[in-house]
């Protein structure tokens, strides 16, 4: 069966390839009406209808992901297009994305997933809209971009973070857990910690600075982790990617083959949570581990220049490995 969703996603096709002219008005007014009529649905969903949470789970890449959190047409999918490339519809009403859009951004060698998301409303925390499902998606991100538009008052920035606070204060009493790797009890662990924790670090976006004066402007570089920006523009969006890169806080691993000089072009990228020679040598493949003797490591995670270390030892931004095997 059609979700609320493919419905609604039909309805705006068709919408877009109707031309608009006296013949064409009654009907396009008719799928208006059908549209509204869905659109309504969407926002007080029942407990079997609504559209489910179809399109909200993406396949996960990079080694972290951004998600996008506001109001409806605050602009995040015109930064979302601005920042990756990857076409997410823009438009001037509200709710016009309506499922989770994926992208990518490659910065310093690293891929990092965005995650476009729907706005969220007052009560979103509640289930209103897609609230629910668009904090759980926020929830599984390393980052998140709160969106904010520059032209409405600085109290939205208090309601959206109303809203995400229950994912700081989110206990887990009971749960259907499922494991899709070899995963040790210190795995689950390590999860089940980091779930209950949640905490997700933020960058206030401060869009469509294109729409107010220098004046104004200087105001808002005074709000802590914000970054005032033109989506539609491209201003200041680099701005942006390097406080994302600061806040995501990557271990850049640059690996030199024995005798040879290191390979800067392609980093291997960590998790700060997860650098330690192990980690690096899993992550290029899980067979290495069983061949490693030692590691020559040069850089900021040790004193002499360079050490021999073991797999247990952690790296830091910009290392320079060699792997010994027996
Ligand atoms: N002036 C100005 N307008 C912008 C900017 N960024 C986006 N817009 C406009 O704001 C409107 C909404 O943009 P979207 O990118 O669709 O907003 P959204 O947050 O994804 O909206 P929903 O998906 O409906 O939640 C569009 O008309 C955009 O052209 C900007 O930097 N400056
Ligand atoms: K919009
Ligand atoms: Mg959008």
């Amino acid at each position: 069966m059609a979700t609320t969703v493919d419905k609604i996603k039909d309805i705006e096709a068709e919408m877009a390839k109707t031309q608009k002219n006296k013949a064409t008005s009654f009907h396009l007014g008719q799928l208006k009406a059908k549209l509204a009529k869905l659109k309504r649905e969407l926002l007080t969903p029942t407990s079997s209808g609504g559209g489910g949470g179809s399109g909200f789970d993406v396949a996960r890449t990079g080694v972290a992901s951004v998600g996008f959190i506001g109001f409806p047409s605050v602009g995040k999918s015109t930064l979302m297009s601005r920042l990756t490339g990857q076409h997410s519809e823009v438009a001037a009403y509200e709710f016009t994305t309506l499922t989770t859009v994926p992208g990518q951004v490659v910065y310093n060698g690293a891929k990092i997933q965005m995650l476009d998301l729907p706005g969220i409303i007052q009560g979103a925390k509640d289930g209103k809209g897609r609230g629910r499902q668009v904090i759980a998606v926020a929830k599984t991100c390393h980052l998140i971009f709160i969106v904010l538009d520059v032209n409405k008052p600085l109290t939205d920035k208090k309601i959206i973070e109303a809203e995400l606070e229950v994912m700081g204060e989110y206990k887990i009493s009971s749960a259907d857990i499922a494991i899709r790797c070899d995963a040790t009890i210190d795995d689950l662990i390590d999860v089940l910690e980091a779930k209950s924790r949640s905490y997700i670090p933020v960058i206030y976006a401060l869009n469509k600075i294109d729409a107010i004066s220098i004046e104004e402007l200087d105001l808002l570089y005074r709000i802590p982790n914000a970054c005032p920006i033109s989506s539609e523009h491209g201003w200041n969006v680099d701005e942006l990617l390097e406080q994302m890169w600061e806040k995501l806080n990557l271990v850049r691993v640059y690996t030199k083959p024995k005798g040879k000089l290191p390979d800067y072009t392609q980093p291997v990228v960590l998790r700060s949570t997860k650098c330690t020679v192990e980690d690096f040598c899993n992550a290029i493949h899980k067979t290495i581990v069983e061949q490693f003797r030692q590691a020559i490591v040069y850089g900021k995670s040790v004193k002499h220049q360079p050490q021999r270390v073991g797999l247990s030892h952690e790296l830091a931004d910009e290392d320079i490995i060699t792997i010994i095997k027996r």
